[in-house]
This record gives structure tokens, sequence and C-alpha cells, in this order.
């Protein structure tokens, strides 16, 4: 193999230039060329594919967001799309692509690799850490550490007030970010869209915890609960609770940005390095993930069968924690 593409797709997420910078130097080192592909698959279809070099990747590694933009898109999903998106690649002469993204960016490329036989190798690059076959996804480190220092804001407020508030966090399907830092804020409740929320559990609550004279309350729910976002939530507490003094907040895409932890920083070069060894290895279709601290290697096909399971007994003990 001597050219490989790289691009970033789906949501953005901090540690997506980490992964980046590795990617290009390590294929550098061994004497590979590598082509930016920029805005995802909707930039394969258009060409916008660009050589680059080892200054190319020059002071990003701190950067939030991704050098090569990100995009989603709807023509990739189509045969039409694809056919495009591989003419461009053999125009360019790339022989292997390295993808940072999530579960819907390798399933893109599972279909991609099923019709055109290209050698592709994922990242996964996503704040909702919901892939299953890792432990880990880059970002998530440093959306929680963002969504923490809000939610420590907004309970000094709640408590000036004596008020309550729902606090909305990202998480479409997953709730990885709300269950870790509704723990890491002593959140009274996380609500998942992992575990059907009690809402009559919750009302117990809250009337145990008027009669005690507790009127602090903070409620992290993920935007995909099945009971809606921080506005549904607000709604039925009402509902119940027309006295109660209660606020929502929705944090949003303050999640997705931001410099890098460091421990986004060192995962995401970890990643990038072996992806390159992989696809130099001969490896195809398969993502790298992390497992018990270790560098692993799942197949695309079970990354995106399953969903990444939430620790439910972590749901237990937060609410155990937090009585
Ligand atoms: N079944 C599919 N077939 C072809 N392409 C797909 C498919 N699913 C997703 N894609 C492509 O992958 C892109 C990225 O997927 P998606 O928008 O689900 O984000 P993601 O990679 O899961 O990241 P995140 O969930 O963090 O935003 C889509 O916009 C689409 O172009
Ligand atoms: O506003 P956008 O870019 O469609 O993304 C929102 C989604 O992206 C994610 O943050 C993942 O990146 C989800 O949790 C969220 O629902
Ligand atoms: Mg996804």
């Amino acid at each position: 193999m001597k050219r490989i593409a790289l691009l970033t797709s789906g949501g953005d997420a901090p540690g997506m230039n980490a992964a980046i910078r590795a990617v290009v130097r390590t294929a550098l080192y061994h004497n590979l060329e590598v082509y930016g592909i920029r805005r995802g698959y909707q930039g394969m279809i258009e060409g916008d594919i660009f050589r680059m070099e080892t200054t190319s990747v020059s002071n990003i590694m701190q950067r939030g967001g991704t050098i090569l933009k990100t995009a989603r898109s709807k023509e990739f999903m189509t045969p039409e799309g694809r056919k495009k998106a591989y003419q461009q690649l053999q125009k360019n002469g790339i022989e292997g692509l390295i993808l940072i993204g999530g579960d819907g960016t390798f399933k893109g490329a599972n279909v991609f690799f099923k019709e055109y036989s290209l050698p592709a190798i994922g990242i996964p690059g996503t704040i909702d850490n919901d892939i299953a076959g890792t432990d880990y996804t880059l970002g998530f480190d440093t959306a929680v550490n963002t969504a923490v220092e809000a939610i420590d804001k907004i309970r000094d407020t709640a408590e000036a007030h004596d008020r309550m508030f729902v606090v909305e966090v990202m998480g479409r399907d997953a709730g990885y970010i709300a269950l870790n830092s509704g723990i890491a804020c002593g959140a009274e409740d996380i609500l998942v869209p992992e575990e059907i929320t009690n809402f009559i559990n919750i009302m117990k609550r809250i009337s145990s915890d008027k009669r005690r004279k507790k009127l602090v309350n903070i409620i992290v729910v993920a935007e995909g609960d099945e009971l809606g976002g921080a506005a549904a939530v607000k709604a039925k507490i009402l509902e119940a609770f027309p006295e109660i003094d209660v606020r929502a907040t929705i944090l949003g895409h303050i999640q997705r940005g931001g410099s890098p932890s460091y421990f986004d920083r060192v995962q995401a070069s970890r990643m990038g390095y072996e992806a390159v060894n992989a696809i130099m290895a001969g490896e195809t279709q398969v993502m790298i993930g992390l497992k018990n601290q270790e560098i692993i290697h799942t197949p695309f096909e079970k990354a995106i069968k399953e969903h990444a399971p939430l620790n439910l007994k972590m749901m237990e003990m937060a609410r155990i924690l937090a009585s």
C-alpha cells in the first residue's frame, strides 16, 4: 500500500485532531502518502481531497473540533452517492481509508466495503461512548468534564435559590454522559435511555426530600431518555408538584467543543498510531478500540451490531449515594 486517505465523520469530538496528527505522522514515518478528506463522506463524494504533510498537523493536538471538518452525508446513504465517492478515491489513487467517527460512520464503511472492497480501519470518535467493542471513544472524557463543570455551576445557583434543576446532557441513544456526570456531581436522579424511567419513584423521592426540607435537587437527563428532555421532565414534575421552583437547562453543543483532556489526547495518539499499523499489516473492516487499557481490534460488524451496554449497577449506586 502506497497511499491512504483519512476523514472524520458524524458529530465532532475532542481528540479527533490528536488522532489525525497520529495517523499522518505514523503514515509518513512509514513512507505512506496520506491524503485528508474534508467533510467526511460528503467531501469524499465531492472529491474534497488534499495531500497532507507533517506540518499539516502541527499545533493541532490541543484544539477541539476537527481540522478535516465533519458532516452527516445523506448522499452517502445511497448507492449512487457511494459510487461517486469510490470514483473520487480511484481518481486520487487511494488504496486504503482511515475513518474517525461513530457507529454510523462504521455502518457506512461496512456497506462501502461490501460494494468496493476498499480496506478501511476505524477509530471510535464520539462523545457518546456508545460503540460496542471498545470501552472508550475519543471525546467522551472531555465531554463529561465539560458537563461536570457546568452542572457544578448550576448547583451553586440552585443552592442559592433553593431550587430544583433538570439538566439535559447529550446522548441521542446513550446515557454514558448522563450517568458519569450525574455521579460526579451528586445528582439526585439520573435518567438514561438504557433504563425505563420510573417516574413514581422520582415523585416519592421528591416528596420525601420535601418532608425533610431538602429543596435543592439536580436531575440529569440524557437527551434520548424516553420521557423526553429537560423541558418534558420539568413539565412532569410541575404536574405533580406545582409549588416547586424548578428550572430546565440544556447543556447542548458546549459538550462537543473545547480542548481535549490529556486522556483523550493520549488515547487518540495510541489509536491513530495503531490504525496505520493495522492498515499496513493488511487488516480491514476493523475498529481500533480499548479494553482494560489495552488496544484491541474489533470487526466493524460487531461494533455496529451491538449497543455498548451501560453499567446499570452504577445507576443503583448513584441513587444510594445521593439519597
Ligand atoms: N447505513 C448506512 N449506510 C451508508 N452510510 C451510512 C449509514 N449509516 C451512516 N452512514 C454515513 O455515516 C455518516 C455518519 O453517521 P452518523 O451521522 O450516524 O454519525 P456517527 O458516526 O454515528 O457519529 P455520532 O453519533 O457521534 O454523531 C452518516 O451521515 C452517513 O453519511
Ligand atoms: O446537532 P448534531 O450535530 O446533529 O448532533 C447531535 C448529536 O450528536 C451527538 O452529540 C453525538 O456527537 C449526540 O449525542 C447528539 O444527539
Ligand atoms: Mg452515532
